[in-house]
């Protein structure tokens, strides 16, 4: 089934620009450095403590390791979908890799992802950059709507507004 682009912008909620051939443009917001352990048990869990980087000329020099990654575009995901980002596989040309989970039903938020940097020589990437797509998958059955931890993360805050631990705190 093929929906025009305006339909599906407006189903998505989104601007018809961020659309690409495969689904929503996610571009590259903030970059935190992992500063910290992390646990998790059967019943809780301890995320660890982020140092975020400042961008130099609005772009982040990365060498290689991992990094969270939060994406510029709050998104709300629809009743009835799914979704899964991918990379852009000209980061994978770059030698570096996005690792992603499912996105529910119901999900409001800028969502983060695990930027992996394999490139020896190291990579850039200028804040604001098309990084990935999340691509809308329509589910049967699934009633319930998203209620976890991390509902409405990240969108009182803008790439630029955001207080250096505040994703620290938000994601405990
Ligand atoms: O790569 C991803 C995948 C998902 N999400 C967002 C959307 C998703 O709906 C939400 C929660 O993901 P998940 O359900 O995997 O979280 P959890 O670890 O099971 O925690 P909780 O049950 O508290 O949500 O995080 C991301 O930010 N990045």
């Amino acid at each position: 089934m093929a929906l025009s682009p305006t339909l599906l912008a407006q189903i998505l909620g989104v601007p018809q620009e961020s659309l690409d051939t495969s689904g929503l443009k996610l571009t590259l917001g903030e970059v935190y450095r992992y500063a910290g352990p992390a646990t998790l048990t059967r019943n809780t869990r301890s995320l660890p403590k982020l140092e975020r980087l400042e961008p130099r000329d609005g772009r982040y020099h990365l060498e290689p390791g991992a990094y969270l990654v939060r994406y510029s575009e709050p998104v709300k995901i629809p009743p009835g979908f799914i979704a899964l980002a991918y990379p852009r596989s000209t980061l994978l040309r770059m030698g570096a890799v996005l690792h992603t989970a499912v996105w529910d039903p119901g999900y409001e938020g800028r969502g983060v992802t695990l930027l992996e940097v394999h490139n020896p020589h190291g990579i850039t990437i200028e804040q604001g950059a098309h990084i990935a797509q999340l691509v809308y998958i329509p589910v049967i059955g699934l009633t319930r709507l998203y209620q976890g931890a991390y509902q409405h993360e990240g969108i009182n805050t803008s790439p630029s507004g955001q207080k250096p631990d505040s994703i620290t705190r938000e994601m405990h």
